[in-house]
């Protein structure tokens, strides 16, 4: 029989100044992936060692790879399914995917792509997976659970690992890309030989808050990359004591500040703070500092607070009202910076409660 599956990946911010590898928010705009399978095109397109073919527009379209075993969408889906037995996809598929998230900017690009991979997997290979196993394949690739938390279950979402030296499986340090590969590898050569691990249960657990409906998310997006795996090498190996525990205060306030009815601008500005990431990140963000450091609820009407999107260097404003005007503030001093200022576009989003979906039509 031949379906289309048809899935929904919200964009998300992480981190919202203090919960570092901790707090995400979903937003409205979408990675999208259809999957068509069983169909005489389907069958006709697919590479023999994938069974799939792979079409992308959007975001950086020609600089991503649409080989299935490299592109992160593809390989995230063969791994999962590899796990479960299949060496390849079940049934020829073509895949085509539509992506509004710009990559490397802090909107969570790379997890919504890990989760989209994870729900293909669970689509064609029909595996069942609950959303808690879901979550444990999304955290073997993406090693920190805040964005694919969130662009999973949608909504203001706090989320903590189990400690990953006990399980063996996920190394205590920061795996980069090239070490999230080695270990694909390892996984596929163990699958090749029929003994292949599969990820620890619950490995993530995560929390939906409540967030007012009043609030929305405007995106300040700078026209260059920041790789993650660059922005967490600017990071130290240890913190002072009160740095901790100035993000420990203001994270515990805002877990539950931003889902009263009324917003209060500067309990969540001044909560919105943040002493472990944003500090050691300013240098690669041209303004950063400036932003972080002038703007704020009395000057700036309707605002609520500021922080770096995730790594960056995209910077999220939370808002009631002046969505546009708040933009166009913050640009200005992107505009102003030295060499020619730092080129931007904005996005005014909400916070959506749905994370991502899957839809199935037969064909
Ligand atoms: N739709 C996609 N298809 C394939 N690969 C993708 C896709 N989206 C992201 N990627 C991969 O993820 C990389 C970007 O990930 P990175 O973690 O550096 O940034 P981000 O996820 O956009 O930001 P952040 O994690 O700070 O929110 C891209 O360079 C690309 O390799
Ligand atoms: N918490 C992560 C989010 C980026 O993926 C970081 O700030 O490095």
């Amino acid at each position: 029989m031949a379906v289309r599956y048809t899935i929904n990946v919200p964009a998300t911010s992480a981190n919202i100044g203090p919960g570092f590898d901790v707090m995400g928010l979903s937003l409205s705009l979408y990675l999208t992936v259809v999957a068509e399978v069983g169909t005489a095109a389907a069958t006709a397109a697919a590479c023999p060692d994938s069974n799939i073919s792979i079409s992308y527009e959007g975001a950086n379209a020609g600089g991503l790879s649409l080989d299935a075993r490299s592109n992160l969408i593809t390989r995230t889906a063969l791994y999962v399914l590899e796990c479960n037995g299949h060496r390849s996809f079940p049934q020829p598929a073509a895949v085509t995917v539509t992506n509004r998230i710009p990559l490397g900017r802090g909107l969570g690009s790379s997890g919504a792509a890990v989760v989209a991979g994870v729900l293909l997997a669970n689509a064609v290979g029909a595996l069942n997976l609950t959303e808690q196993r879901m979550l444990d394949y999304c955290l073997m690739i993406e090693h920190h659970p805040d964005n694919v938390a969130a662009a999973l279950v949608g909504g203001f979402v706090a989320s903590y690992l189990i400690d990953v030296d006990r399980s063996g499986n996920i190394p205590a340090s920061e795996a980069d890309e090239a070490e999230v590969q080695r270990r694909e590898r390892e996984q596929r050569a163990a699958a090749a030989d029929g003994s292949i691990k599969l990820p620890p249960e619950n490995i993530g657990h995560f929390l939906r808050l409540g967030c007012s409906p009043k609030i929305r998310a405007i995106a300040i997006i700078p026209q260059f990359e920041l790789a993650t795996s660059k922005a967490r090498a600017a990071l130290p190996g240890s913190y002072k004591t009160h740095d901790v525990v100035f993000n420990l205060q203001r994270l515990a306030v805002l877990t539950t500040a931003l889902g009263r009815e009324t917003p209060d601008p500067w309990l969540i500005y001044r909560a919105m703070e943040d002493k472990v990431h944003q500090p050691y990140r300013m240098h690669l963000v041209p303004g950063l500092p400036e932003i972080l450091g002038t703007l704020n609820p009395d000057n700036t009407p309707g605002l609520l607070g500021i922080c770096l999107s995730g790594a960056g260097p995209t910077v999220l404003a939370l808002a009631v009202s002046n969505f546009d005007e708040i933009a166009a503030k913050i640009r200005t001093v992107f505009d102003r910076q030295p060499d020619g200022g730092v080129a931007t576009t904005y996005e005014v989003l909400d916070i959506v409660s749905e994370g991502a979906t899957c839809a199935e039509t037969a064909l």
